[in-house]
């Protein structure tokens, strides 16, 4: 297992030098502003808990989420480019955590702020911003996306009534229920556009997230949070010119849509049957070890390798490749545009490769994937309920709105 660091180099770890950089379910992200360079475009991942929680901090968990990352996602998703954002181990102290916990409160969205920053927590993840300019003063247009689902289950554990999720794609099942069925609030945006590997529906894609962005958009111009309403035009058209064919050369959306839809060959539907059984077989269930986890994605890709199907086919090998691909489902991705040469610096961890604008201008950019921690096995009961919940909401919804907002993956409607 790897020792957490100590930054021990004066001041670093002095609240006042730490800013809110964004957060999600599970974690907060806080940006070194002090003035020691080696540490400019780094953050800092500390984990959150439920206000009033009494869950126990455990240092094994953000170790194995290191590993899991580094060893288990990285190579499914390239064994040859980096594309995971380094992360180190770092010990951090209560009096740094309440401080930053103080600072930071004003600039927490209040839907977020049932959670909070575990103060009890000794190490948390020192990692790189990938928005941040590679040069000082280099100007940079980052993109967060979280892609969600890329393909259409066709399991044949599906039952009839839940047939629909053979034909829209989950995200547009999804957001029928998260918009409580408010039309105006309904996402524009369908994964099927994003993954389809064409630069004209990637394009689709990129403008309906620009209109409706909810939490799957996020731009970041030199470092900093931008609501898209205030983005300026001339960065949208950068953004809308660039964007697909990154998206569509550096074929991350295509690993990943493969990796989601061959690691859940059943279902959620055939996963719940075999976590019950395994519970009924063995009384309890553990979390995963990071060795089995390492062993079920070294033979999925010595499988994939030899073209051989999947294996083996155990309960618990199928349950750990569903929890994979819900991992997979989850991640977000950077894409980060530059103008300009780069000089090499110490977070330069992941390729930039060269585009050309439509109006022959030369940027760089560098496509990363951040948020792959593991699921855990004690979600199965829960994510089956939700997956019948969300084709039930969809289903008692009038056909005439769904109508107005179509998968793309079924044009002609359900
Ligand atoms: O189930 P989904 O598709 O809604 O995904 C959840 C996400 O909701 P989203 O639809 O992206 O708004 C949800 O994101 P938000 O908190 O809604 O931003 C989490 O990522 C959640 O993961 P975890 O349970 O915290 O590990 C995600 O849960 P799981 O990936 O564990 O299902
Ligand atoms: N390496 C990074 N560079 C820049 N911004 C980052 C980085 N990592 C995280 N962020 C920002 O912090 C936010 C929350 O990070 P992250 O997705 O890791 O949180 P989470 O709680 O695990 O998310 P979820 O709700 O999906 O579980 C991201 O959406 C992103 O805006």
């Amino acid at each position: 297992m790897a020792q957490a660091t100590t930054i021990d180099e004066q001041g670093v770890l002095d609240a006042t030098q730490w800013k809110y950089k964004g957060e999600g379910n599970a974690n907060i992200l806080i940006s070194y502003h002090g003035p020691n360079s080696h540490f400019i475009g780094s953050l800092i991942r500390l984990s959150k808990v439920d206000k009033h929680s009494s869950q126990k901090w455990h240092e094994r968990q953000v170790l194995d989420n290191i590993a899991f990352a580094q060893d288990v996602i990285q190579p499914l998703l390239s064994t040859d480019v980096r594309i995971i954002p380094q992360m180190i181990p770092l010990n951090v102290d209560r009096q740094f955590l309440t401080e930053v916990s103080e600072l930071i409160e004003p600039f927490r969205p209040e839907k977020r702020k049932n959670r909070m920053i575990d103060i009890s927590q000794e190490i948390a993840i020192l990692t790189s911003d990938m928005t941040a300019a590679p040069n000082e003063g280099q100007s940079i247009i980052s993109v967060e996306i979280k892609p969600k689902w890329g393909f259409i289950p066709n399991s044949t554990y599906i039952s009839e009534n839940t047939e629909v999720k053979t034909k829209i794609c989950r995200f547009c099942l999804h957001k029928w229920m998260k918009s409580k069925s408010h039309v105006d609030d309904i996402s524009l945006y369908c994964p099927m556009d994003l993954y389809s590997g064409e630069t004209s529906r990637i394009a689709r894609a990129i403008d309906a997230l620009i209109v409706t962005p909810q939490n799957n958009f996020r731009v970041f111009i030199d470092g900093s949070s931008v609501d898209v309403n205030d983005v300026a035009p001339e960065i949208f058209e950068t953004i809308k010119d660039i964007l697909p064919k990154i998206l569509s050369k550096s074929g991350v959306l295509k690993r990943l849509a493969q990796l989601q839809a061959s690691l859940d060959s059943h279902d959620i539907e055939g996963v719940l049957p075999l976590y019950n059984s395994f519970l009924d077989n063995c009384k309890t269930i553990e979390e995963p070890e990071l060795s089995e986890w390492r062993l079920v994605a070294k033979a999925f890709l010595e499988n994939e390798k030899e073209r051989r199907g999947l294996a083996p086919n155990d309960h618990k090998s199928v349950i750990l490749r569903y929890l994979l691909s819900m991992t997979l489902k989850d991640v977000s991705l950077f894409v980060s545009i530059i103008k300009g040469d780069l000089s090499p610096r110490f977070d330069s961890e992941i390729n930039f490769s060269e585009y050309s604008s439509l109006s022959g201008n030369k940027v760089k950019a560098q496509v990363a994937i951040i948020d792959t921690d593991r699921k855990s096995i004690f979600n199965i009961p829960s994510n089956y309920k939700k997956d019948q919940d969300i084709v039930e909401n969809y289903l008692n919804v009038d056909k005439s709105l769904r109508d107005i907002h179509q998968c793309t993956a079924y044009p002609n409607g359900s």
